[in-house]
């Protein structure tokens, strides 16, 4: 039995492997980008979406690779990988990005071990920490979850992009690097939010994850901070529900992560996963992977492809949005004069309070002082795609109109 088993497993890769290399001739010969021929839920998505971009291109007949807008192609490739394994039983499930991720989480044991040393540490006493103190570190775990996101495989085309370093020695020297800096408004928020917060309502901030690794631990050491400092009540998780831009987040990594947390022979790493599985366990934690996240639109549209989530992302008091992809998406990955407020590249997606945690890698960049973006360009031209500079970014105010 056993060898017809095999025998079937590699029938499928070989034809996985073909559906591949076909995607990889087409993309490298410029071919017209065609649509999906799976049966996946959101074929029927993607494919009124490819009608729409054949219609912006005016009639030229078929959209092709090099013809059609980056952010397009980009999902749509991502999108190409996930289906050439999904038809291909039984290796439809297997997530070909899945040893990088892992190789990242591996490389990054020293930045996770200090982190997670260093977050215990502060939960010890945390309840004897001032308004001042309790911002002073809200200020920190931010800045490492933003600097997490340099940690990007797709950026790094794999080159390898650990975290390395103690995450918490070099912020103090990132601070420069820092070209939109909301973080005292941020905190307003959150403050304010739970004095107001008589009647009790849970305060809930949502994480749009990004890369798994180090990346995410950053983004779970955040969310126990909201938890144990009770800025928040409850913190929603949006994850990816196919494999995408390589590092991004899945299911799987999120629970993969946890679980190697607890698994691991350093007790404050241990016990960070331990708390960590208690609280999805008690649903203070929640995961979520809407497939909006894995679609080619901008977030303008999500109130009208994804109603439900657009309405669920409203319950929310507060949505940080983690790296490069998600804030082409929040504007519209369009090339903005750098002083275009970010309120306005938003074009009405504002479903709650937002804030971009993100470092650049795309020339794409609103909401920045007049002479900022020039002045940075005049002596660093690659400044937009180096990752070098960060953004935390917020918008508060509801849609004017
Ligand atoms: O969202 P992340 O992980 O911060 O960055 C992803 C990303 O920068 O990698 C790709 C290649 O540069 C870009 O298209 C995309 O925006
Ligand atoms: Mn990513």
């Amino acid at each position: 039995m056993s060898s017809l088993k095999n025998m079937k497993g590699v029938e499928a890769e070989k034809r996985a492997i073909s559906f591949l290399s076909k995607l990889r001739n087409e993309l490298q010969t410029d071919k017209p980008v065609t649509p999906l021929e799976d049966e996946l839920p959101d074929a029927v998505l993607w494919n009124q979406y490819l009608d729409y971009q054949r219609n912006l291109s005016n009639g030229n007949g078929e959209p092709s690779w090099f013809q059609s807008p980056w952010l397009f192609v980009e999902c749509y490739m991502y999108r190409r990988i996930h289906a050439a394994l999904v038809q291909n039983p039984p290796i439809g499930s297997f997530d070909v990005f899945k040893e990088g991720k892992a190789q990242n989480f591996f490389e990054s044991q020293e930045a996770i071990i200090a982190l997670c040393t260093y977050f215990q540490e502060l939960l010890k006493n945390i309840k004897d920490l001032d308004e001042k103190q309790l911002q002073g570190e809200l200020f920190k775990l931010l800045q490492v979850s933003l600097w997490g996101n340099k940690c990007d495989l797709s950026f790094s085309a794999g080159e390898e992009s650990s975290q390395k370093s103690s995450p918490l020695q070099c912020l103090e020297n990132m601070v420069p690097y820092i070209i939109v800096d909301d973080m005292e408004k941020l905190w307003s928020l959150l403050i304010n939010t739970k004095k107001r917060n008589t009647e009790k309502c849970n305060v809930r901030v949502d994480i749009v994850l990004d890369n798994a690794g180090f990346e995410l631990v950053s983004d779970l050491v955040l969310a126990d901070f909201l938890l144990s400092s009770k800025l928040a009540d409850e913190v929603h998780f949006h994850g990816k529900s196919i494999p995408w831009y390589v590092s991004d987040t899945t299911k799987n990594d999120f629970n993969w992560t946890i679980k190697q947390l607890q698994a691991a022979n350093h007790m404050w790493m241990s016990r960070c996963g331990i708390n960590w599985e208690g609280n999805l366990k008690k649903g203070v934690w929640v995961y979520q992977d809407h497939m909006f996240w894995t679609l080619p639109h901008v977030y303008s549209s999500m109130a009208e492809v994804a109603p439900d989530l657009y309405a669920d992302l409203q319950k929310s008091n507060l949505i940080l949005f983690k790296g490069d992809l998600n804030y082409r998406k929040l504007t519209g990955d369009r090339k903005w004069e750098y002083t275009v407020p970010f309120h306005q590249a938003l074009n009405k997606f504002h479903p709650a309070p937002l804030c971009s945690l993100r470092t650049l890698k795309s020339d794409t960049q609103v909401g920045l002082k007049p002479g900022q973006g020039e002045q940075i360009q005049a002596s660093e031209p690659e400044w937009m795609v180096t990752g070098k500079y960060g953004i935390v970014q917020f918008d508060a105010a509801p849609s004017s109109s």
